[in-house]
């Protein structure tokens, strides 16, 4: 980004290059891009890409630290269920599933939207499930400074199941434990809460 003087400058420059080239492999493909259903595509998925991408331009680490408050509490914070569309780096096909995060404050709490907001930051970007459940694990564990965080990923591949291996059922699931997570009961506790109804 750094050559450009504004964020709506390379927005503009950047949406009209990817364009041109979705315009090429629409061609390349076999198809007549100047027909009627197909001439606004190559904006629309220039624009759709840039927006399944925008984590490279997001600051996870700023959008945690604009939301921690001081709390003496420090029992385990779960918010499960966080669904999560990112796209796999090897096919840019999408992966898609759940995120499940836990925390035990040290001194401070985060807004609960802000891990929902993070997930979406990681996952925006060319990906694995493994990098992505690690950004996530770090960048809670180096800005909060919690006691401890854990996070668990369960995804299905699109590239697993539309083209290659062609299976419809299969879940990877991803997971990580730092700090207090690592202690057997701690980690038990989170796993039995995020596959419980009422957590
Ligand atoms: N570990 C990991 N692998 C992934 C992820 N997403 C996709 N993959 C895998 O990346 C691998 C790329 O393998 P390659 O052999 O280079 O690619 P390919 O010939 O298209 O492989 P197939 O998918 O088996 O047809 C595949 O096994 C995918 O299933 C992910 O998030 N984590
Ligand atoms: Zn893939």
């Amino acid at each position: 980004m750094a050559p450009y003087q504004n964020l709506e400058e390379y927005n503009i420059k950047i949406t009209n290059e990817v364009k041109e080239r979705f315009s090429k492999i629409i061609d390349e493909i076999g198809e007549d891009v100047n027909r009627e259903g197909l001439v606004k595509t190559p904006e629309r998925a220039a624009k759709a890409m840039l927006f399944l991408t925008q984590g490279y331009r997001q600051d996870a680490a700023a959008i945690l630290k604009s939301a921690m408050f001081k709390e003496s509490y420090n029992e385990m914070v779960i918010v499960k269920d966080i669904e999560i569309y990112s796209l796999c780096e090897h096919h840019m096909l999408p992966f898609f599933g759940k995120a499940h995060i836990a925390y035990i404050p040290n001194g401070h709490i985060v807004g609960l939207s802000k891990l929902p907001r993070i997930v979406d930051v990681f996952a925006r970007r060319l990906q694995v499930q493994e990098r992505l459940t690690e950004q996530i694990l770090d960048c809670i564990n180096d800005t909060l400074k919690p006691q401890g965080v854990a996070v668990v990923i369960e995804a299905a591949h699109m590239c697993m199941m539309m083209r290659g291996v062609q299976k419809q059922n299969s879940v990877t699931t991803t997971s990580g434990f730092r700090g207090s997570f690592k202690n057997e009961e701690t980690r038990n506790e989170f796993l039995k809460l995020i596959s419980s109804d009422l957590s």
